[in-house]
């Protein structure tokens, strides 16, 4: 039943019961129209009251009901009327979530009474849309216009004492919401509930409220650069200020429409259901994430307080996990504990910010130099720098110290998980994770299964990572794994660019136009272009172990562009040193100009080289860029690195900066035609011979003469996973 109802005196409680997360399905709406119209007619009942089961009263709308027939079956703004113009008082009793729809739903009911855990808040922009049942209408006029505007346009889920704090519910409690919801329906039978019909309240309009919409646009058009919901919802909510309720509804409507004619919905819808699909991970063994039990991390330790190791004390002790931090000298500990104990006390003041007490919300940190110490941690992540070496000596040192039946991850970016495990006596105990830098902000984790990696290991890495808050994604163990192996190509094309008559400025422009957080220019001088070049100097691929007489822009029998390997010989390594791919201000600075050298001196490269210039064509420089991430997709997929393409699109969103309204990659692969696909890369390829990563791969092939399925279909089409090194 997709709702109930019972009577507790004269209050009709009226519950939703659609779970995991009563989501407003089709049913629920149908079911909701019964009730409520019993529970009106009935006259026995003084006052309702709406809930949720489980302890959830709604995530809103049924996302997968989208372009579906079902959601044209009962509109909820037809729902929200009918509760708002009732004449007995209605009082949502919020306990858990009221999220989107559900707080929607919540709006039209003439109170809200919320449980002190619970979160509300309006995130349709997160999925591309906006609220599209009176939220963008009710929201102003119940708290402001510029609060609304807040909520609305970042999604963002509120705190219940928060939401107190803004008046979007009327009284929040430590114990039983259902019951001080019965409790305030029978206090308020009789009052008169004009006032508490938000769609009749009048907001007045002045132009410093014009600014503040305008500003407000041209703030989002930088922030969200290309996403249309966000000026939709703003857009939405200038029509609260300027038109009556049921014209301001009529825009809501109308913008709804033409948000999902742009395909940028169906695109972050994608996104957030991959999200949730990567957490059901599956093994070659038939092994999957609802059959493997994940150990739990009671205790944990992180070897290596340098910018990752710090990130990952943080969210360690975020996640109220204690922790010992390792370093190898006095001074670098020193170092590392007064960045970490910093960026603790930020999170301590956010939480006291929020209500919280920061000693039962943060794992303790313990600081040593002492290996001896982790004899009875649960899991070590080692954070250090990238050298198998160093690797190997620290994993032997844990696999002597550690408790048997410890795990010891390593936070490796690219190096092979096997050679690392091989130095333990418990290579079934071993495991990649590789976080993303700031560890503590950002959100995804990649997973890296050794061979020999048990599964018991693999669940309770993919678990830590839910309990960090991280979206974890599990791949096979290849150098680089996924994120990283496709950045090459990428980079790469970058490069060939620049060879080719663009400056650096140009192609991050036409990337961040694309969507893009940041240009690849932009993300190496930020990464550090050194990080890169001793790769390469190790590989001999730059540097003394570079044959004689190997021509400047060749290796191996390949094109090779020794641009990044130049500036770092002249000591430009990006943000660091103030100079890179731009100039900074100074050292460490992070606004970066076009800088005169760089062009002086591509032009004077492209002049010794005979290079002959293309002309500007910025589609040529996005499709060169993305074709080439996605072409790598095609190969890791092949490879069974990645076990569906929608893992990848999870790492290329939450890891890389690409627009989570393109989808990922492989999405936008997808979406332009895999035949399009195809064509523009065997072009390429047939031009540039030299240039194998742009050769088009097997699957690629195999998809696009099938027609270009869609993207759901591609996983029948790849191979098992596998480890390959
Ligand atoms: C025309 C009227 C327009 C109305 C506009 C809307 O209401 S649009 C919907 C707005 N709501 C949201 O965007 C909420 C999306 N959901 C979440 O943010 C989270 O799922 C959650 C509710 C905070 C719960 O998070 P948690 O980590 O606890 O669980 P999961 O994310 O794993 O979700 C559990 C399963 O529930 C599915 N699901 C969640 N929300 C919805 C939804 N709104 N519609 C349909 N399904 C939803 C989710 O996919 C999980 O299911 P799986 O089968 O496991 O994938």
């Amino acid at each position: 039943m997709a709702a109930t109802r019972r009577l507790a005196n004269t209050v009709a409680v009226i519950t939703i019961s659609h779970p995991p997360v009563n989501a407003l399905s089709s049913s629920v709406r149908h079911a909701l129209v019964k009730e409520f119209g019993e529970a009106s007619r009935d006259p026995k009942v003084e006052a309702i009251v709406l809930n949720g089961s489980g302890r959830k009263f709604s995530a809103g709308a049924d996302i997968r009901e989208f372009g579906t027939s079902a959601i044209k079956t009962v509109s909820l703004e037809d729902i929200n009327s009918t509760i708002e113009a009732s004449q007995k008082p209605v009082v949502a009793a919020i306990e858990g979530i009221a999220l989107g729809g559900g707080l929607e739903l919540a709006l039209a009911c003439h109170y809200r009474v919320a449980d002190i855990q619970a979160k509300v808040g309006l995130p349709e922009v997160l999925i591309g849309i906006l609220p599209a049942a009176g939220g963008t209408q009710r929201l102003p006029r119940l708290i402001g216009v510029p609060a609304a505007l807040d909520v609305i346009v970042r999604g963002r889920h509120i705190p219940a004492s928060e939401a107190l704090k803004l008046g979007i519910v009327d009284e929040v409690v430590q114990g039983n919401a259902l019951d001080a919801a019965i409790q305030l329906a029978r206090k308020v039978i009789g009052y008169p509930l004009n006032k508490k019909r938000l769609s009749t309240v009048r907001i007045s309009s002045d132009s410093n409220l014009e600014d503040f919409l305008d500003t407000a646009v041209e703030k989002a058009k930088k922030q969200f650069r290309g996403a249309k919901a966000p000026l939709a919802c703003i857009e939405a909510v200038r029509a609260s200020v300027h038109l009556s309720y049921h014209q301001g509804l009529e825009k809501e409507r109308q913008l709804f429409f033409s948000l999902w004619a742009t395909g940028q919905p169906q695109a972050q819808q994608y996104a957030f259901f991959s999200e949730r699909e990567a957490g059901k991970w599956t093994h070659s063994s038939g092994a999957r994430w609802d059959t493997e039990e994940a150990k739990p991390i009671r205790t944990a330790a992180v070897i290596g307080l340098g910018t990752m190791g710090r990130g990952i004390v943080i969210s360690l002790s975020k996640a109220k996990i204690p922790v010992i931090a390792i370093e190898q000298d006095a001074q670098q500990l020193e170092v590392g504990k007064k960045a970490v104990n910093s960026l603790l006390e930020r999170e301590a003041e956010k939480l006291k910010q929020q209500g919280s007490v920061p000693s039962s919300n943060l794992g303790s940190v313990h600081f040593t130099l002492d290996f001896g110490e982790l004899q009875d941690v649960d899991l070590v992540i080692e954070a250090v720098y990238e050298n198998m070496e160093l690797k190997k000596e620290i994993f032997r040192k844990l696999s002597s110290v550690c408790k048997p039946d410890a795990f010891l991850c390593t936070n490796t970016s690219g190096l092979n998980v096997d050679e690392i495990a091989s130095v333990t006596h418990r290579p079934n105990q071993v495991i990649g994770t590789h976080f993303f830098s700031p560890a503590n902000i950002m959100r995804l984790l990649e997973v890296v299964r050794g061979q020999q990696t048990s599964l018991t290991a693999i669940a309770t890495a993919m678990n830590l990572g839910k309990k960090l808050g991280k979206v974890a994604v599990l791949v096979g163990n290849c150098p680089l794994f996924v994120g990283n192996r496709m950045l090459g190509p990428y980079l790469e094309q970058a490069s060939y660019l620049l060879e080719e008559g663009y400056y650096p400025e140009e192609v991050d422009q036409a990337m961040e136009e694309f969507g893009f957080a940041m240009g690849p220019f932009r993300m190496m001088d930020l990464a550090g272009l050194d990080v890169g070049w001793r790769s390469r100097t190790e590989k001999g691929l730059t540097g003394a172990k570079v044959p004689q007489g190997t021509p400047a822009r060749q290796r191996l029998g390949s094109r090779y562009s020794p641009l990044a390997d130049i500036l770092c010989e002249s000591g430009r390594f990006g943000q660091k040193t103030g100079r890179g791919w731009y100039q900074y201000e100074k050292p460490g600075g992070r606004t970066g100009k076009p800088d005169p050298w760089v062009k002086d001196f591509l032009q004077k490269y492209r002049k010794t080289h005979q290079i002959k210039q293309q002309p500007s064509n910025p589609e040529q420089i996005v499709e060169r860029c993305a074709f080439a991430l996605a072409n790598e997709g095609f190969r890791i997929l092949e490879d069974g690195i990645a076990s569906c393409p929608e893992d990848i699109d999870v790492i290329y969103n939450n890891g890389y900066g690409w627009p989570k309204y393109r989808g990922g990659p492989m999405y936008y692969a997808s979406s332009v035609g895999l035949p399009k696909v195809l064509d523009t890369l065997e072009k390429y390829y047939k031009a540039n011979p030299d240039v194998p990563s742009m050769k088009p791969a097997f699957l690629l092939k195999k998809l696009a003469a099938l027609g270009g399925p869609p993207i759901k279909e591609w996983r029948t089409q790849v191979g098992k996973p596998v480890n390959k090194l």
